[in-house]
């Protein structure tokens, strides 16, 4: 496997903090704003938004939780194996509040999709927008596109972006995998 670095700190969390301030512009002191990460990999995303938010907004409340889409993907009925759900923790209201979705890489479409109707359950907001670390560019299966964006990366669809995570993989980076 080839592994291609695309973005590793100081520009990683460079990026961050730059997302933070696009969010800003548009929210203000995010007062009926939440954010919430896809499950399973976007709430590192979310969190690390959340942390860096409360840094540069320390007198905003900023509502974050995390949304599992297990049981509302399109293909969860052609598993061989059962699909085993993450947990969902959103403990605030978001009928009638501007919802930031957060995912780690925008593929095909299809996860975002799933987390508008996972979402669903929960109310109807006044506005959804989302928000990538990577955009995979022209590789879109169904008409979804990201309001903000990390990085955009030109790949095709036999290749893999991984994002890993200090908190999780000790580091914080981003790489394309090929297989050879
Ligand atoms: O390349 C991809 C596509 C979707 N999700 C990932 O984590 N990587």
């Amino acid at each position: 496997m080839l592994h291609k670095p695309l973005l590793s700190s100081p520009k990683f969390d460079l990026t961050i903090k730059r997302l933070c301030y696009q969010l800003i512009e548009n929210h203000n002191n995010f007062s009926n704003t939440v954010i919430i990460g896809l499950q399973p990999r976007g709430i590192y995303l979310a969190n690390r938004i959340k942390e860096e938010l409360s840094k540069i907004l320390p007198k905003a409340h900023i509502d974050c939780g995390d949304l599992d889409i297990t049981f509302f993907r399109d293909d969860f009925r052609r598993r061989e194996s059962p699909l085993v759900p993450n947990a969902t923790n959103i403990n605030f209201i978001i009928e009638g509040k501007k919802v930031i979705l957060v995912d780690d890489v925008l593929f095909t479409g299809r996860t975002i999709r799933a987390g508008m109707d996972a979402m669903l359950a929960y109310g109807r907001p006044k506005k959804v927008e989302l928000l990538v670390l990577v955009d995979r560019r022209y590789s879109r299966e169904i008409p979804i596109e990201p309001d903000y964006i990390g990085i955009q990366v030109d790949s095709i669809a036999s290749q893999n972006v991984r994002v890993s995570w200090k908190e999780t993989e000790g580091t914080d980076k981003i790489e394309l995998i090929t297989e050879k």
